[in-house]
């Protein structure tokens, strides 16, 4: 699948309690842009990029990807969203830890259309490889940081999808495989058209990126160069 654009217009999102997390954002992304999102810490990096998944559920605005806004989304069309375009890779993982690794990997499988399922596994089972997770049939409970890790960057990209979301995704990574990894993200972008946004604090990551999107203190700077 080729990339979505998107098109971000005064998206706010609001947390527990009504707290404000991310004031009137408004950016633009081409389909296949490698855009990066930095800042300090508790900024409200991945409060942006999980409202452009759809997974905040308090946002004002709008989330354009490729004229369908998912600001106006039930949470059901949200969810079929996400399952027919998104590959997310979460900052904590989110492995299920009685899976195997490619129990994990393969997971968007188990709600595919039947004909979608042996390419999903294959695919997983050629990420998993390509990645260097070589226990694929062990259980993820007794894996390290970076194998989990590259587990959730396969399941992330096993269902091809023209939209990569991804919450610091070199972090637990040394610099080889991290700097693989980069260089694979970046070929699925500038090679595939697929649309890449990247929560990152690593700086070789950002560099590679086609553009950087800023946020401080729950506001997005001005948009700069990496
Ligand atoms: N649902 C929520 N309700 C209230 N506050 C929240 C919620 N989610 C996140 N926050 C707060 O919003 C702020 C931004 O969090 P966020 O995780 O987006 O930061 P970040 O820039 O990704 O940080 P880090 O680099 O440390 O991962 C933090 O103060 C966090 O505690």
């Amino acid at each position: 699948m080729a990339g979505l654009p998107l098109d971000v217009l005064d998206l706010t999102v609001t947390g527990a309690g009504g707290r404000v997390l991310l004031q009137p954002a408004s950016f633009k992304v081409k389909a296949g842009e490698a855009i990066g999102i930095r800042g300090p810490s508790g900024a409200g990096k991945s409060t942006l990029l999980y409202a452009l998944a759809g997974l905040q559920p308090k946002v004002g605005g709008t989330i354009d990807w490729g004229g369908q806004d998912l600001a106006r989304f039930s949470d059901a069309e949200r969810a079929r969203f996400r399952r027919q375009h998104v590959g997310m890779v979460f900052q904590d993982f989110l492995l299920f830890e009685e899976l195997t690794a490619l129990g994990n990997a393969a997971l968007t499988a188990a709600f595919a259309p039947r004909q979608e399922i042996a390419p999903i596994r294959s695919r997983a089972t050629a990420l998993l490889e390509r990645l260097g997770v070589s226990r694929s049939r062990r259980n993820v409970d007794s894996f390290s940081g970076g194998e989990r890790q590259r587990v959730a960057i396969a399941r992330a990209l096993a269902n091809d999808p023209d939209i990569i979301l991804a919450d610091e995704p070199t972090a637990s990574l040394d610099r080889a495989a991290a700097d693989r990894l980069i260089g694979d993200l970046t070929d699925l972008a500038r090679k595939e058209g697929k649309t890449l946004i990247a929560v990152s604090h690593d700086r070789h990551l950002l560099d590679r990126m086609d553009r950087c999107l800023e946020v401080a203190d729950g506001k997005l700077l001005e948009p700069s160069h990496a």
